[in-house]
């Protein structure tokens, strides 16, 4: 068997068009939909990641503001700052880019920004409001891992889904959202012995570690969906995922190649919650 590829950028760009549509017409209504992005430092990656999230949003015609501060900046004062962002009624939605610097505690930043203007998806109160299956903001990557799949009509109930990684805005919320779904979930990390013995047993494989080609076809079973979330940089400054594509593709049935995959979706979501936000802001009115 030989994969179909799911193109994650087709998708989006397809989406995209439809949200600059539905943008023009809430304009129109006197909403505009406003998100601030925060950057602290000047990593590379952070800022490529950035300015794909300021392109999304121009095209759209979502208003994005970029707030660029020094790598320097002491937790105190992007607290202020949130602050203040969740006090003006202009902005809808707030995105803190992470990492943050080693002085700044990544979690009391996530949990200072109003739940309602939470656009990542990665407030607590967000989250258990994932799990409780309640109206909420979807984290964005996990949420365009279930459109990807939706997209190409891809069963998730009744399948084993089978997640490789654990991390708080990736493997663990992307198991949770496929069990709302009705998938049969488990979680591998690290610790889990005999990785292949139980991602073989996989009908939908999840990899989101951050280890380049890790998992290759020995690690698949024949058929199986491969979403490779993996974001890797080589030596040679290319952007590489977690699977081996060509080993994999040739024994998978559907596969997400890196890049033009899960990351264009990621973007993608963040403009659906933030136009989200925008509705919810003005019903509260
Ligand atoms: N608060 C916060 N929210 C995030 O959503 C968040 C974050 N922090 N920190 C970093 C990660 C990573 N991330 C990506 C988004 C898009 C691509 C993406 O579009 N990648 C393109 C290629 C881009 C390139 O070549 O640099 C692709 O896969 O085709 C990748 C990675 C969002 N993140």
């Amino acid at each position: 068997m030989v994969a179909e590829v799911i193109y994650g950028d087709q998708l989006a760009a397809s989406l995209r068009e439809e949200m600059k549509e539905e943008v023009t017409k809430l304009k129109a209504s006197g909403i505009s939909p406003k998100l601030v992005v925060v950057l602290i430092g000047d990593d590379p990656a952070s800022k490529s990641y950035v300015s794909g999230k300021q392109k999304a949003a121009d095209f759209i015609g979502i208003d994005s503001e970029l707030i660029s501060l020094p790598s320097t900046t002491e937790e105190k004062s992007l607290l202020e700052l949130i602050e203040r962002l969740n006090n003006d009624q202009s902005v809808h939605g707030i995105l803190v880019q992470l990492p943050l610097p080693k002085q700044i505690n990544e979690q009391a930043i996530i949990e200072a920004i109003d739940p309602s203007k939470d656009v990542d998806g990665f407030h607590p109160i967000s989250i258990g409001r994932m799990l409780t299956q309640q109206e909420t903001f979807l984290p964005c990557t996990p949420y365009g891992i279930v459109t990807m799949l939706q997209s190409k009509n891809i069963d998730i109930a009744g399948k084993h889904a089978v997640i490789v990684g654990r991390s708080n805005i990736v493997g663990k919320p992307v198991g949770q959202l496929l069990l709302n779904e009705h998938a049969t979930v488990s979680y591998c990390h690290s610790r889990t012995k005999d990785l292949s013995a139980i991602t073989k047993q996989a009908d939908i494989l999840i990899v989101a570690v951050g280890r380049e080609k890790m998992i290759d076809a020995s690690f698949i079973k024949p058929g199986a969906v491969v979403i490779d979330v993996g974001v890797n940089r080589t030596n040679e400054g290319t952007l590489t995922g977690d699977v081996d594509f060509e080993s994999a593709k040739a024994v998978s049935s559907y596969i997400t190649p890196v890049p033009k995959g899960v990351g264009p979706m990621t973007i993608t979501m963040l403009m659906k919650n933030t136009i989200q936000a925008a509705k919810a802001h003005n019903k509260k009115k």
